[in-house]
C-alpha cells in the first residue's frame, strides 16, 4: 500500500469526488458512516456518552457527522465546535444537520471554553486533520491539556492526531492531542508508523473509504506499507519436482561461550522457512548444544573452544547468516575483517555483533557485498550511523547508508522499516508488542538466511522474511499473551504465516 503525502491525500480526495460523481458531502458521510461502523466494534455505544470535539474544516466536519451518526445509533453525544467566522461548506451543511435533528452545538474559543470531560466519556478529536499547516497556537494550550489528562474510557482521532503533521517532524513539545487509536481514511500517514509519534498516537486503523485506485495508481512514492498483498507478490510456488537441493544450503555463522541458543534459533528459523539444508558453523562449545537442540542441523566448528577464530569457507552455500551471539572477542573482529575481505562478492545477512564490529570499523564497509541485508535494531544502527535528531532525519540517514554501500536495511521497530538502496521505504504492517524479547532478532536472521538460499533477492527476502517474521509472532497471540512469547513460538508459527499469505487451509 502507498503512503502518500499531504498534497497526494488532497488531491486524491478531489479526484475521487470528481471520478465517483459524488459529492464532497457524501465523501465525507462515507468516511463518517465508516468510523462509526468500526467504533460500534470498539464500544458499547449506549455504555458510555462521546464527547466530539470538532473544528473549522473538514476534519471537523467528519466530526458532525460522527456525532450525528453515533446519535442515530442511539449513543449519548455532546458536540463542541470551534467558534469561528468561517467553516467549510460540508462543516456547515453538518451543523445545519444536527440542528434539524435537536442536536445541540457548543461552541468555543480555545481561550474561553466550558468543556467537561466525565470518567465514562470517549473523546472524539476532530479538530484539524489534514489541512494542517503550522504548530497549534499556545492559545489552544489549556483546551488539550484538558483534552489530554483528564479521566475517560479513550481517546480518538479522526484522520490524525490534530497538531500532529502527517509527512514532516512535529516538535516534541507542540501542542498534540494524545490518541490511543487513530482512525486515519485511506492509508497510514507517514508519521504515524514512526516510532517518535508514539507519544500522540499509540496505535492507527486504516480505514477504507474507496478512493479512486487509478489516481492512487498515477502517485509516485518512495514509501509503502508492507501488507499481504505486496508479499503475496513476491512468494515463489515451488512444483512437485523440488528436492532439498533447489531450496538451497544455508550457513550461519555465530554464537560464542554462552550465546549458542542464539544460532540454534536462527538456524532453525533457517530451516522453518524452507531453506533444503541448513549448516552452523559455531565455536567448539557449541557443538553438543547444537546437535542434541535440532536434529536437521549440521555443524561444523571452529578450533577455539569459546569463540571464533577462523571463519568458514562459503563455495558451498547459497546464503549467509553472520553475527548472531557472536561476541566482540579481538580474535573474533580480525578473523571478520579477513572473512569479509574474502567475500566481497556473497551478499550476506548481517545482525548483532556483525553490525556491531562493522559500526566499530567504518572502513570495513567496503568489503560489503552489493546486496547484502543488515539487520540493526535502533542501538545498533545508532552505532553504525551516529545520532539523529529525529525520525524523519534517521530516515534520510538510512536511506543515504543503502545508496553509498547498495545494501538493504532492516531497521527494526514496531514497524520495522526496510530500505533499499534506490531509496524506497517499506514499512512492516505485522507484528506486535510481545515480539520485543530475547531472540527474536536471531529469528529474523534464519528468516532472511533461509530466503536468500531459496533464490530470492536481498530486497524481496527482506520484504517478505520481516512481513512473515510479524506475521508469525501475530498467530502466536492466538494462544498466548505478549508477554508470554517466546522467540521459539515465533518459528513454530511460521507455518501459519505462509499459509495465511497463500489461503492455504
Ligand atoms: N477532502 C475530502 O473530501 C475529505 C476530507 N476529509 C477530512 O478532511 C480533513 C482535511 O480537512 P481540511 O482540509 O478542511 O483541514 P482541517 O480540517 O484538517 O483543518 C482546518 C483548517 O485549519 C486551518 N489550520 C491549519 N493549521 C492551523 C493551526 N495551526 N491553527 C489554526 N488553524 C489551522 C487550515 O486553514 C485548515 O484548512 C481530513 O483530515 C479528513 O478528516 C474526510 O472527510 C474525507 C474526505
Ligand atoms: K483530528
Amino acid at each position: 500500500m502507498k503512503i502518500l503525502k499531504t498534497d497526494q491525500v488532497q488531491l486524491l480526495d478531489k479526484q475521487t469526488i470528481d471520478n465517483q460523481y459524488i459529492s464532497s458531502f457524501k465523501l465525507m458521510e462515507r468516511a463518517a458512516s465508516k468510523v462509526v461502523e468500526i467504533l460500534k466494534d470498539r464500544h458499547k455505544l449506549y455504555h458510555n456518552s462521546f464527547v466530539i470535539i470538532c473544528g473549522k474544516g473538514n476534519n471537523g466536519g467528519d466530526g458532525l457527522a460522527i456525532a450525528r451518526l453515533l446519535k442515530e445509533a442511539g449513543a449519548f453525544v455532546k458536540v463542541y465546535l470551534h467558534q469561528n467566522k468561517k467553516y467549510t461548506p460540508d462543516n456547515s451543511q453538518n451543523q445545519e444537520m444536527l440542528d434539524d435533528r435537536g442536536i445541540k452545538i457548543e461552541k468555543f474559543l480555545p481561550s474561553k471554553h466550558n468543556i467537561v470531560i466525565k470518567k465514562d466519556d470517549i473523546i472524539i478529536d476532530a479538530l484539524f486533520g489534514m489541512g494542517l499547516t503550522e504548530a497549534i497556537d499556545s492559545e489552544w494550550k489549556q483546551v488539550f491539556d484538558l483534552l489530554n489528562t483528564a479521566v475517560c474510557q479513550d481517546r480518538i482521532s479522526i484522520d490524525m492526531p490534530s497538531g500532529m503533521f502527517a509527512d514532516i517532524a512535529t516538535a516534541n513539545d507542540s501542542i498534540v492531542f494524545k490518541a490511543d487509536m487513530v482512525y486515519t481514511f485511506g492509508s497510514p500517514k507517514l508519521a504515524l508508523l514512526l516510532p517518535e509519534s508514539a507519544q500522540w498516537a499509540k496505535d492507527f486503523t486504516v480505514v477504507d473509504i474507496n478512493l479512486d485506485e487509478q489516481t492512487l495508481s498515477s502517485f509516485e512514492t518512495k514509501n509503502y506499507y508492507l501488507d499481504k498483498a505486496i508479499v503475496k507478490e513476491l512468494l515463489h510456488t515451488p512444483t512437485k519436482f523440488a528436492h532439498k537441493g533447489i531450496f538451497g544450503h544455508s550457513l550461519i555463522i555465530g554464537g560464542s561461550y554462552g550465546k549458542i541458543g542464539a544460532v540454534a534459533l536462527a538456524s532453525k528459523a533457517a530451516l522453518s522457512i524452507g531453506s533444503g539444508l541448513v549448516t552452523a558453523y559455531l565455536p567448539k562449545c557449541g557443538y553438543s548444544i547444537l546437535q542434541s537442540t535440532i536434529s536437521e542441523v549440521m555443524c561444523l566448528t571452529d578450533n577455539e573452544a569459546d569463540y571464533i577464530r577462523l571463519f568458514p569457507e562459503t563455495d558451498s552455500y547459497q546464503a549467509i547468516g553472520i553475527g548472531v551471539g557472536l561476541g566482540q572477542n579481538a580474535d573474533t573482529v580480525k578473523g571478520f575483517a579477513a572473512f569479509l575481505k574474502d567475500n566481497t562478492n556473497k551478499a550476506m545477512v548481517f545482525d548483532a555483533d556483525a553490525i556491531n564490529i562493522l559500526a566499530s570499523d567504518n572502513s570495513l564497509l567496503k568489503f560489503l557485498a552489493p546486496g547484502s541485508i543488515l539487520t540493526p535494531h535502533p542501538k545498533e544502527l545508532e552505532r553504525l550511523l551516529g545520532g539523529w535528531t529525529s525520525d524523519f532525519e534517521k530516515m534520510e540517514l538510512v536511506k543515504g547508508f543503502t545508496a553509498k554501500h547498495n545494501v538493504v536495511v532492516v531497521v527494526k521497530g514496531a514497524h520495522s522499516e526496510i530500505v533499499l538502496p534506490s531509496g524506497d521505504i517499506y514499512f512492516n504492517s505485522t507484528g506486535n508488542w510481545g515480539m520485543a524479547t530475547a531472540g527474536t532478532g536471531d529469528v529474523l536472521t534464519g528468516i532472511l538466511t533461509g530466503l536468500l538460499a531459496q533464490g530470492y533477492n536481498s530486497e524481496h527476502t527482506a520484504l517478505i522474511g520481516v512481513y512473515l517474521h510479524g506475521l508469525a509472532g501475530d498467530f502466536v497471540l492466538e494462544d498466548k499473551h505478549p508477554h508470554c512469547i517466546l522467540a521459539s513460538d515465533i518459528i513454530n508459527k511460521l507455518s501459519s504465516a505462509y499459509k495465511e499469505i497463500l489461503n492455504l487451509e
